[in-house]
């Protein structure tokens, strides 16, 4: 979840959805009892709370629209704006919206978002925003699985991109608001037509940046993505004691699942603190070794890596390198999780255990749970960490260092 202050979401939702079939336009178009605009600003709201809502409807729409907005929470109903009228292309309609947000407020941020895509769910969201921030402008990509090919008007092969350096792109696309609203504004001056707001900060000259999309996050076109649509509300859940949509909709895609174990020790040396899990605990003693010497956080990231057959820790990051002494370890899990992410999966369990004598982990448990979780973009729930000493014996009973244990449970796609 982000802080949604100084953020407005923008909801594209003028098309016709020709492509879909049957008789409604497919965001009023109603999965498992709501309808699919219902379905996406409860994702949205939900997931940036304090941020205002704009939808953008098609003006023969509003009934039903007015029928949607009295389908969600109070939360979210509280969050949205009066919807503006849209366009004849998604353009146009992203414009009018931009154009509706800026008479009102004056965002520092802005998530242009499909209302046809009603799975984005709080990492995505937490990645856009973050993005934006960093970057000005950025946009969620998946990797694809299929060959592509550029062909020309006789439909023969003129060239095959390097696949690895493709991303199929999604929404939330993300901007610092000023500068997609001069963007769109050059944009229509200019009578250019572009089928995503990137194309339009990439054509004003802005870099935009790609982060890790959610292959979950699909978009409704077709009447069979209906039907997708419907398995991933169904799924059970797997994820014990979640049942939310987000859990349920992931589970059923990344049907992959891959475990990987981690183990790792470090000895005492002279200091006043430990890092477990990112959380720093005063003791009489520090830990010694590679980077800050977390022990936790390494035998986490050794068991993500693990999970996915990417090697350890220290490969991705040589202890012979200079840069990596004393570093803050939670690079490391982070860049583990991002390659998990970029396989278009999720973590979906750690379980880890710390053995010394001293200190006592009880205590920390909580704030290293949720620092670690925070680390790999995940509920805390899925994030256990026990303790345990080795009743005297060994190294860690004569108190010489910590050691620390790990399962990490990763979904991926098949
Ligand atoms: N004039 C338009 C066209 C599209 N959209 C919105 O942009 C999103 C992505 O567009 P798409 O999936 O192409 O939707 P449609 O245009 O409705 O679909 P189709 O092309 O099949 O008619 C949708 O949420 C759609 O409602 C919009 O606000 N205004
Ligand atoms: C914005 C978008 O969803 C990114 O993938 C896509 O470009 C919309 O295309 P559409 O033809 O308007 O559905």
């Amino acid at each position: 979840m982000v802080d949604g202050t100084e953020i407005s979401i923008l909801v594209v939702a003028g098309g016709r959805g020709s492509r879909a079939g049957e008789g409604l336009p497919k965001q009023y178009r109603r999965l498992a009892g709501k309808t699919v605009l219902a379905r996406t600003l409860e994702a949205m709201g939900a997931s940036a709370p304090g941020a205002r809502l704009k939808v953008v409807i098609h003006p023969d729409d509003r009934a039903l629209y007015a029928q949607s907005v009295a389908e969600l929470s109070d939360a979210a109903r509280a969050a949205v704006s009066e919807p503006a009228l849209g366009g004849a292309t998604r353009q146009e309609s992203v414009r009018n919206g931009l154009e509706a947000v800026a008479r009102e407020s004056a965002p520092q941020i802005v998530l242009i978002h499909d209302a046809a895509r009603p799975f984005a769910d709080p990492a995505l969201i937490a990645r856009a925003v973050a993005a934006a921030r960093a970057h000005g402008a950025a946009v969620p990509g998946v990797p694809l699985n299929d060959t592509v090919k550029e062909i020309d008007a006789a439909g023969f092969v003129v060239a095959t991109p390097d696949r690895a350096r493709l991303r199929a792109v999604q929404t939330p696309q993300s901007f610092r608001f000023p500068l997609i609203l001069a963007a769109h504004r050059a944009a229509a001056a200019a009578e250019r037509d572009y089928t995503d707001d990137a194309m339009i900060a990439e054509a004003a000259g802005h870099a935009v940046h790609v982060f890790p999309g959610d292959l979950a996050n699909f978009k409704l076109t077709t009447p069979e993505d209906f039907a997708r649509a419907m398995d991933q509300i169904k799924a059970p859940s797997v994820a014990p004691g979640s049942g939310n949509l987000t859990d349920v909709r992931t589970a059923n895609v990344l049907t992959d699942v891959r475990t990987g174990q981690g183990y790792d020790v470090h000895a005492f040396a002279e200091g006043d603190q430990v890092w477990l899990g990112g959380v720093s605990i005063p003791h009489s003693h520090s830990l010694a070794g590679h980077s800050d010497a977390d022990v936790l956080m390494h035998a986490i990231t050794d068991a993500v890596l693990g999970a996915i057959a990417e090697g350890d820790i220290g490969a991705h990051f040589p202890p012979s390198d200079p840069q990596w002494k004393g570093a803050a370890s939670t690079i490391f899990l982070e860049h583990a999780c991002k390659l998990v992410r970029a396989r278009g999966g999720m973590i979906a369990h750690i379980d880890a255990t710390v053995v010394c004598e001293a200190p006592k982990v009880g205590p920390h448990r909580d704030a290293i749970r949720a620092s670690l979780a925070e680390i790999m973009g995940v509920d805390i729930g899925r994030v256990a960490v026990k303790a345990t000493t080795s009743e005297k014996l060994g190294f860690t009973g004569r108190r010489e260092g910590i050691a620390a244990l790990a399962i990490a449970t990763v979904r991926l796609p098949e």
